[in-house]
C-alpha cells in the first residue's frame, strides 16, 4: 500500500469549502484505486489564525510542514482582516518560497459543457509554467517621504538560474506536448529584465532544437489567449506575467473556479504544494456554491505528481462527464452546490471502480 501524508490547508473564504470537498474525492480515489492511501494532518493557517496568533503561521510551521510528502491547500487571503500582502507573503508566497518551490504549472484547457466566454473557443490545451520564486514579486525595495512627496520603490530579480530553471522546465515539458514554447516578454518596455529573460530563452532554446520557439509580448498574448488560444502548448512567463495570464487562462475556460495549479519543488528537499488558482473568493464565502472543481483537478495535478496518472486520467474524465452533462455550479452557468457536485463526482468515480 503507498501511503502519502499530506498537510491539508484550508486557509481563507472558499477554501474551507472546496479543501474538504477534494479530500473527500481523494478518499474515494483511493478506494478505486485500492493501493493508495492518503493520511491528511490539517493545519488551521489563515488569517483567522493571524488575528489569534499575530502570524500566519507559527514560528516552527515550516519545519511542522517541511517532512510531508505534499501540501494541499486551498486558498490565502482575507483583506477584510488582513492586508493582502501581510497574509500572502505571510502563507503562500512564504510557503512557495521556504519550499523552494519554484516553478507553478497551470494547464488551461477547455472541459466539455463548459460555457466559455468565447465565441470560437476551439479545442485549446495549454499550461502555463509560471516562474514562482522570483521576479516582479519580490521584497526588495522600499518606501520613504511622506504625503506628496511620497516614493515607493520596487525592485524585480531576474537570476540567471531562475530565469534559466523555468525555461528548461518549460522545454521538457513541450518535449513531452506538442513541441512548441511560447515566450511571455516585454523586452520593448521593460528595460533590463525583459531583454535578459529574452537573451537566456535564446540560449536554452539552442539545447532543444526539436521544439518550436516563440516570443511574443504580453499584452499582444493575452490578446492571442482570447483570439487564438488553441495556438499554445506550452507557455514561460515571469512571476506576474503568469499570474495574470492564468486568470485569463481560467477566463476563457469558463471560470477561474476550475483551473488547477502545482507549485513544483523541483530539487527534491520540500514538498510539492498544491492549490489552484482561484483566490479566497470573499465573494461567495460560505453560500455552498464554489465550484470544486479547481481544487479537485488540482488534487488530479497532486496524483500525477506522485506517479499516479491512470487514476488521475480517470478523475479528470470523471470531472468532464458532469460538466458535460450540465452538473455545473452557478459560475459556470448552473444551479448545483458544492456538495452536489462533488457527489456526483465520488457516485460516477465509484462507478468506474
Ligand atoms: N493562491 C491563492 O491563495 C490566491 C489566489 C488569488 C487570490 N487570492 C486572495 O483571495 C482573495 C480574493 O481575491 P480575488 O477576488 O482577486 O480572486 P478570487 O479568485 O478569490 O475571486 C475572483 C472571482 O472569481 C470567483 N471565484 C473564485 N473561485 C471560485 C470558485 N471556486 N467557484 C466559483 N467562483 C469562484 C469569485 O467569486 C470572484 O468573483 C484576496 O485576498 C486575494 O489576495 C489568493
Ligand atoms: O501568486 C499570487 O499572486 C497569488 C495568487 O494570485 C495566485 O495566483 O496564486
Ligand atoms: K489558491
Ligand atoms: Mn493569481
Amino acid at each position: 500500500m503507498k501511503q502519502l501524508h499530506i498537510a491539508s490547508i484550508p486557509g481563507d473564504g472558499i477554501g474551507n469549502e472546496v479543501v474538504p470537498a477534494a479530500i473527500e474525492v481523494l478518499e474515494a480515489v483511493s478506494e478505486i484505486h485500492g493501493g493508495l492511501s492518503f493520511h491528511f494532518t490539517h493545519f488551521p493557517y489563515s488569517c483567522d489564525y493571524y488575528l489569534e496568533h499575530g502570524v500566519m503561521m507559527p514560528e516552527d510551521g515550516l519545519d511542522q510542514l517541511k517532512n510531508f510528502d505534499a501540501i494541499f491547500l486551498g486558498a490565502v487571503g482575507n483583506a477584510k482582516l488582513v492586508p493582502d500582502h501581510i497574509s500572502l507573503w505571510g502563507l503562500l508566497i512564504k510557503l512557495r518560497r521556504e519550499f523552494e518551490q519554484v516553478i507553478n504549472i497551470r494547464p488551461a484547457k477547455l472541459l466539455s459543457g463548459v460555457p466559455s466566454p468565447l465565441v470560437n473557443p476551439k479545442d485549446f490545451d495549454l499550461i502555463v509554467v509560471r516562474e514562482n520564486s522570483e521576479g516582479e514579486y519580490s521584497s526588495v525595495g522600499g518606501r520613504m517621504y511622506k504625503n506628496e512627496e511620497e516614493i515607493a520603490i520596487q525592485n524585480s530579480i531576474f537570476s540567471r538560474r531562475g530565469t534559466e530553471r523555468v525555461m528548461r522546465y518549460a522545454f521538457d515539458l513541450a518535449k513531452k506536448r506538442n513541441k512548441r514554447v511560447t515566450s511571455a516578454t516585454k523586452s520593448n518596455g521593460i528595460y533590463y529584465s525583459m531583454p535578459f529573460w529574452d537573451e537566456v530563452l535564446k540560449d536554452v532554446a539552442k539545447d532543444y532544437p526539436e521544439v518550436e520557439t516563440d516570443s511574443q509580448h504580453i499584452d499582444a498574448l493575452a490578446a492571442c489567449f482570447v483570439t487564438h488560444p488553441n495556438k499554445f502548448d506550452v507557455v514561460v512567463a515571469s512571476n506576474l506575467f503568469g499570474d495574470v495570464l492564468t486568470d485569463l487562462g481560467a477566463a476563457i475556460m469558463g471560470s477561474v473556479g476550475i483551473a488547477p495549479a502545482a507549485n513544483i519543488n523541483v530539487n527534491g528537499k520540500y514538498p510539492s504544494m498544491f492549490e489552484p488558482v482561484h483566490g479566497s473568493a470573499p465573494d461567495i464565502t460560505g453560500k455552498g456554491i464554489a465550484n470544486p472543481i479547481g481544487q479537485i483537478w488540482t488534487a488530479k495535478m497532486m496524483l500525477d505528481h506522485f506517479d499516479e496518472e491512470e487514476v488521475g486520467h480517470v478523475l479528470l474524465s470523471v470531472i468532464e462527464s458532469t460538466t458535460q452533462d450540465g452538473i455545473l455550479t452557478a459560475d459556470m452557468g448552473g444551479k448545483y452546490t458544492t456538495k452536489e457536485v462533488t457527489a456526483e463526482i465520488i457516485t460516477r468515480l465509484k462507478a468506474r471502480a
